[in-house]
């Protein structure tokens, strides 16, 4: 699913009207009638007090539209003005008439925080005061608003986005926005819905169809797009009955020291079990007797050094290497990857140490192979580009970064992101379950094994990234999000490809065609 920028959607209301030949107002009785239709199909006529806050711009318009048809169907509704500037937008403005026109009991002035209503706990608040025309800091008045629906702890619906949420940067301070329990938007989510920092505004959002361009919406290149089974689904390359496994490459994973071989045992099982043909472990003596047995699988060359990588020695030309698992950034070590990066000519995944020797010795990033992927936890993020002033600065960074070396950087968190070529790819799947020891071995491992069998880097990670969060999806059904362990995402691989192709069951659809 596209994420489309402010400017986009912009561009698409004024196209939609454009080509559909319908006014603005048009659009935006559509957008309330579907912010209406959303509401009615949960309250079915209930008398629950709703308290719908309009701004003085379309998000307003949008709020008045859907204050205007609850009060015709019955509902139980106030609706307020949040008087923060006197430029009233032309919409806003036919529907301020319109509402009226409805009800005695118009709409209510609010101008400072003396006049804010009483809201019981019970009660509906509909945030329409700001949408995605927010472009400065919201003032003190409005702030305490928003601050008094949170003292309610009201369910509280926001209309597009959290007021006071803006689509590109992170807010002054987080109390400028309202905290949604549930964010209707219009065409579809925003970036910010997905950023750890202004995650927390929105929690759950759903999309509201208001009929924009759709020649326009499919046409428009974005920067972001959202990964779910719809994306990935393409770009699986299925078997056919006579492969073999010379088709589906030779990973070679490289890592390991004293103590950290079970890195190592991770991602071979992960490039295993991805669908890597064969894999070969690189790794110091200390570790050759404990991978061969608990991973027949996989062959093992060994280094010279017994207990850590001092030179990478390996007579094969493997399709991939995934290397840094479990390294440790010995000074033989750093010498042997900096060996190794002369003479490699394989694509390469690189996490954990490899990440924190190129940190060290950032005149290595132009050693590394075009598309390389690296895959950061935040502290070896940091390490890499520095230190970052909020989530948008570090978006920023990272596609300078990559653009610069020419590499894929994997951000992991609770909504992944692989960053390439100036493109962000928001991962749908995960949870907390995956904040636990070696799953990041895992997920190079899957990269790993994702490439050895002609996966394209960017699609590897893409679709690598997407599998592995699915797989722990599947996984906490059964372990929760504490007692999740690494090795519980591997064997659950092979039910997230399996669900590539599970048809949505009846109940499933149900919850689609609801849209919750
Ligand atoms: N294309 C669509 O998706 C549609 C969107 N609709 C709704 O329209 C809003 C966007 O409306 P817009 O009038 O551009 O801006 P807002 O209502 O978000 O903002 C109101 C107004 O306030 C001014 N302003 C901005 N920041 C501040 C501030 N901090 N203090 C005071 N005033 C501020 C600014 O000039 C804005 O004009 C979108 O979110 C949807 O809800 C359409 O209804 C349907 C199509
Ligand atoms: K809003």
């Amino acid at each position: 699913m596209k994420l489309f920028s402010k400017e986009q959607i912009y561009e698409a209301d004024r196209l939609t009207i454009e080509r559909q030949n319908i006014s603005s107002a048009d659009l935006m009785e559509r957008a309330g009638t579907q912010l209406f239709n959303w509401m009615h199909a949960r309250m079915q006529g209930a008398q629950v007090p709703v308290h719908v806050f309009c701004g003085i711009g379309n998000n307003g318009g949008d709020g008045l539209v859907l204050a205007r048809h609850l009060t015709t169907h019955g509902y139980h509704v106030k609706t307020y003005i949040v008087n923060y500037s006197d430029k009233r937008s032309k919409d806003f403005l036919i529907n301020y008439d319109r509402i009226k026109s409805v009800t005695k009991d118009w709409p209510v002035l609010l101008t400072d925080d003396e006049s804010f209503p009483e809201i019981n706990p019970k009660d509906i608040i509909v945030d329409a005061v700001f949408g995605i025309g927010l472009n400065r800091p919201v003032v003190a008045w409005v702030v305490a608003l928003f601050d008094h629906f949170r003292a309610s702890k009201a369910f509280t619906l926001s209309v597009d986005v959290p007021s006071g949420l803006y689509l590109d940067k992170a807010p002054e301070h987080t109390n400028n926005v309202v905290s949604a329990s549930f964010t209707l938007s219009f065409a579809a989510p925003k970036l910010a819905f997905f950023l750890p920092q202004t995650a927390q505004h929105t929690v759950q959002w759903d999309v509201l169809d208001i009929g924009f361009d759709q020649e326009y919406l499919s046409s428009v290149d974005t920067e972001a797009e959202l990964i779910a089974k719809h994306e990935v689904l393409f770009l699986f390359k299925p078997r056919t009955k006579f492969s073999h496994k010379g088709q589906f490459g030779h990973s070679l994973i490289i890592g390991g020291s004293y103590g950290k071989i079970g890195a190592v045992t991770l991602a071979c099982k992960g490039a295993l079990s991805a669908g890597s043909g064969l894999v070969t472990a690189y790794i110091p003596k200390c570790g050759y007797t404990a991978l061969q047995a608990s991973l027949p699988e996989a062959m093992v060359i060994t280094d010279t050094d017994k207990n850590c990588i001092s030179n990478i020695n390996v007579a094969m030309q493997p399709s991939v290497v995934g290397l840094g698992v479990g390294m440790g950034t010995d000074s033989k070590t750093l010498k042997a990857f900096e060996a190794f990066l002369k003479e490699n000519k394989s694509p390469l995944v690189l996490d954990a140490d490899g990440l924190n020797m190129l940190a060290q010795h950032t005149a290595l990033l132009k050693m590394l192979p075009a598309q390389t992927v690296l895959t950061p936890h935040p502290k070896e993020l940091e390490r890499l580009i520095g230190v970052w002033k909020d989530d948008f600065d570090k978006l920023e960074k990272v596609k300078a970064f990559a653009h610069t070396y020419n590499v894929i950087v994997v951000i992991k968190g609770a909504h992944t992101i692989t960053i390439s070529n100036n493109k962000l790819y928001v991962n749908t799947t995960g949870n907390p379950g995956l904040a636990t020891a070696g799953s990041g071995d895992v997920l190079t491992g899957i990269i790993t094994g994702l490439i050895s069998q002609g996966y394209a880097p960017l699609e590897a990670t893409v679709f690598g990234v997407y599998l592995h969060g699915k797989a722990a999806d599947i996984a906490v059904g059964k372990y929760g999000y504490q007692s999740l362990l690494a090795s519980h995402v591997i064997d659950y691989l092979g039910a997230a490809y399996l669900d590539l192709f599970k048809k949505p069951d009846s109940q499933d659809r149900e919850q689609e065609k609801e849209g919750s």
